[in-house]
């Protein structure tokens, strides 16, 4: 079962019906995507969605209201009654927004859930695992911690029995594509943040990105996460990339340095301090190569030293293939 059905999720489908052999043969796991909810009801068909044909009327509502027409359906009010949810719905971080409810609503009937959305996670992340552990439920949500660049597979997996001190990345896509394009192209924040928004990787709220709030985000989901914390939005010191001026870049560029909007969490004693503001970044720092869409990480640990991860470009694809992996990952 999908809530909300936008770019990432018309990707996932996308995916899905691409990957279908290569799933059985690699993973022996089949997907079968019964409903889609949107806005206006949700589409349902107990044999499973004809994926081809729906791809045929793009993303949204409409979407669904045409390939009901086509299938003979009506739209219903959701029902949560299937293996799991993956919730693609728009990230409210004031209350959850309809994620929270959905999210709610399938752990209450046992579904595992995967979510891309982040605002659910930020606003009740604790009430959300206390009702998973009951109902023996798993909620994974890598597409929410920077999609395609892997950051909490990395904390969990990649680095169990470590003690992790830092978190430091650039979270944010659309962010770094504007600080990239002032950079290296002399161009407007404007004009950058407008093919931000055409590619479909700003927020349906930009100031999300451009504030700091999306990255503010990430790094909360990560610390908490990963560091033990149990930190809200409130907790964390934002600031977003709107008063980093092209003179600023240039200023910081003369040493070979340059300005990037970094979030980090370190461990302080017992603490956990978050903070998202744009910092100079020294030429020997890694994360100073991390350029337009990408993204990077560095893990600060006491036994495996400092790990960098860069690259996983925020795309409406990279996000929704994260979601897959999460999926994936849950069942193999
Ligand atoms: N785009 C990206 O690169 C990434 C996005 N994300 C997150 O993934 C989520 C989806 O992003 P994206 O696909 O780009 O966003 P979109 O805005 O393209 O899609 C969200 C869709 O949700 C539908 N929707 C709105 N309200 C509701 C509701 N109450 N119930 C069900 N559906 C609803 C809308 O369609 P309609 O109203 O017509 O039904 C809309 O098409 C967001 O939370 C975003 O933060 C995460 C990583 C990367
Ligand atoms: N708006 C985000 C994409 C989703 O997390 C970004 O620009 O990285």
């Amino acid at each position: 079962m999908i809530t909300g059905y936008g770019i990432v999720a018309k990707e996932l489908i996308k995916l899905l019906s691409e990957k279908q052999e290569l799933l059985i043969d690699t993973y022996k796991i089949s997907f079968k995507v019964t409903a889609i909810v949107g806005s206006k009801g949700m589409i349902y068909e107990e044999a499973g969605l004809d994926l081809p044909k729906l791809l045929q009327y793009g993303a949204g509502s409409t979407a669904l209201m045409r390939y009901a027409r086509e299938q003979r359906l009506s739209l219903q009010p959701p029902i949560f009654r299937e293996d799991m949810l993956i919730e693609c719905s728009p990230t409210d971080v004031q209350t959850g927004g309809a994620a929270l409810e959905y999210i709610k609503n399938a752990l209450q009937a046992n579904m595992n859930i995967v979510s891309v959305s982040k605002g659910a996670l930020v606003c009740a992340m604790p009430e959300l695992l206390k009702m998973a552990k009951e109902k023996e439920c798993k909620i994974k949500y890598s597409g929410a911690t920077a999609a395609a660049l892997p950051t909490l597979d990395i904390g969990e997996f990649s680095l169990a029995g470590c003690k992790i001190t830092k978190i430091e990345g650039i979270l944010n896509g659309t962010s770094n594509f504007i600080l990239t394009k002032m950079s290296e192209e002399n161009k407007s924040f404007e004009a950058a943040l407008q093919i931000a928004q055409e590619s479909g990787i700003a927020e349906a709220n930009p100031d999300l990105d451009i504030k700091g709030i999306d990255s503010a985000c990430k790094i909360l989901l990560l610390a908490n996460g990963l560091l033990g914390s149990q930190l809200t939005l409130e907790d964390i010191a934002i600031q977003g990339i709107m008063e980093v001026t092209k003179r600023d870049i240039q200023h910081a560029k003369i040493n070979g340095n340059d300005i990037k909007l970094i979030a980090s969490a370190s461990l302080a004693n017992r603490d956990v301090r978050v903070e998202v503001k744009p910092k100079i970044i020294k030429s020997d720092n890694p994360l100073i190569d991390v350029k337009g869409t990408n993204k990077g990480i560095l893990f600060y640990t006491e036994e495996m030293g400092t790990i960098c991860c860069t690259g996983g470009a925020s795309h409406p694809k990279g996000a929704a293939a994260a979601a897959l992996k999460d999926m994936i990952n849950l069942y193999r």
